[in-house]
């Protein structure tokens, strides 16, 4: 299959390209960037020398190559709801991994992103890419778009879903600490991505107002079936990747940690991405670095009836690029893992 990628000098776009480097169906055709164009690839990202010497091009070269099948667009949100509705009509299938598509109702788009929304009729056609719980759903022959999910969102619902799903917590008392490394706000420069702000430092940010709130509660109440209210609070913290999620629900009957464990590891016993911890260990960001992991604990909590549930995941595999190729392996019916069989970085 021969695809392309749009912002291949970002964060996502780079982690693309490593890891569709392992993977035997794929031909990289364009790879393209508006601010860099015309330099190399290596110029932007030395890593890549002697392993992929590409060009990065103008997104011309992508709109007259007829070869292309399919299109990663890694771009910050507001830039697809224009282009993907084009290369739709082309006839190419079209994987996001912003924003754009994720928010079935663009009025909310519009409140939480500040910006105007996708049209609404390319809105309905985008499948959500949580390839774990949306599996059948992607399947489907039609689906042409992918709404590739959240680094966020990602960590916390496949945290969350088995226990809400078996209504064994409280939906209206879900409270999730989540912390994210600093390639999770990309490569672009900001007074609060440097060094000297971050480090030994740790920094609440968007308290009440980040736009995977919506985004998270779409899918919970799509899961439970009613209305789901979630108070969600993000923290910058000095590291490079990773995201953990830990997470607080009021239990609705009486349960031990060991069964809780077992209703987990039965919900994804054929997920071979999420591994399930042992009551009494817990997850750590190091133990899913570079890989497509998601690593998921259990506690409950007797003293004050709650459950904890921490998730873990590397914000640009499982919460970006990675899964973005798992969604390509599932639509084209390839084994999901291929090209992600990657051993965790550790330590
Ligand atoms: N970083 C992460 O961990 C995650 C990121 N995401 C989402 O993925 C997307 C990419 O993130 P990330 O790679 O980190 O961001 P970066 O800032 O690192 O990269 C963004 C890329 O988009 C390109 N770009 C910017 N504006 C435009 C435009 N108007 N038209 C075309 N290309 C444009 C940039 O290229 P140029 O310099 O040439 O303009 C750059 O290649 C974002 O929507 C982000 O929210 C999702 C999950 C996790
Ligand atoms: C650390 C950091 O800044 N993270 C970003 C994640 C952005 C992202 O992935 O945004 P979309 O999924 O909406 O495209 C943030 O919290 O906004």
């Amino acid at each position: 299959m021969k695809v392309g990628i749009v912002g291949a000098n970002g964060y996502g776009g780079a982690e693309l390209l490593r890891l569709l480097h392992h993977h035997p169906y794929i031909e990289i055709e364009n790879v393209v960037s508006h601010s860099t164009k015309g330099t190399s690839l290596t110029k932007q990202y030395p890593h890549f020398t002697k392993i992929n010497n590409m060009k990065l091009e103008d997104l011309y070269q992508i709109e007259i190559n007829e070869e292309i099948d399919l299109l990663f667009f890694s771009t910050p949100s507001g830039v697809t709801k224009e282009m993907i509705p084009y290369f739709l009509e082309k006839g190419k299938i079209c994987i996001d991994l912003s924003g754009d598509y994720r928010l079935k109702d663009g009025q909310l788009y519009e409140k939480w992103y500040k910006k105007s929304p996708a049209p609404s009729y390319y809105l309905q056609k985008a499948v959500y890419g949580l390839c774990e719980v949306n599996r059948k759903q992607l399947q489907l022959p039609e689906v042409k778009l992918i709404a590739n999910p959240g680094c966020y969102p990602t960590a916390t619902l496949l945290g969350l879903i088995p226990a809400l799903k078996e209504k064994l917590i409280d939906p209206d008392s879900i409270i999730i600490d989540a912390k994210s490394g600093v390639s999770g706000a990309g490569r672009s420069p900001s007074l609060g991505n440097l060094f000297a702000e971050i480090n030994e430092n740790m920094k609440a940010y968007k308290l009440g107002e980040h736009q995977h709130i919506p985004e998270i509660e779409q899918v919970l109440e799509e899961v439970y079936g009613e209305g789901v209210n979630i108070s969600f609070t993000t923290h910058l913290i000095p590291m490079t990747r990773g995201i953990m999620c830990t997470m607080y629900a009021n239990l609705t009957k009486e349960i031990t940690t060991e069964e809780m464990t077992n209703i987990y590891r039965l919900a994804y016993e054929d997920e071979h991405f999420i591994r399930i911890y042992s009551p009494g260990e817990s997850p750590a960001t190091k133990n899913v670095s570079g890989s497509n992991f998601c690593d998921i604990g259990l506690k409950v909590d007797k003293r004050t009836n709650r459950l904890i549930i921490v998730s873990v995941i590397d914000n640009l595999v499982k919460g970006a690029a990675g899964q973005a190729i798992q969604n390509m392996n599932l639509i084209n019916g390839w084994d999901e893992r291929t090209g992600l069989e990657i051993v965790p970085l550790f330590p």
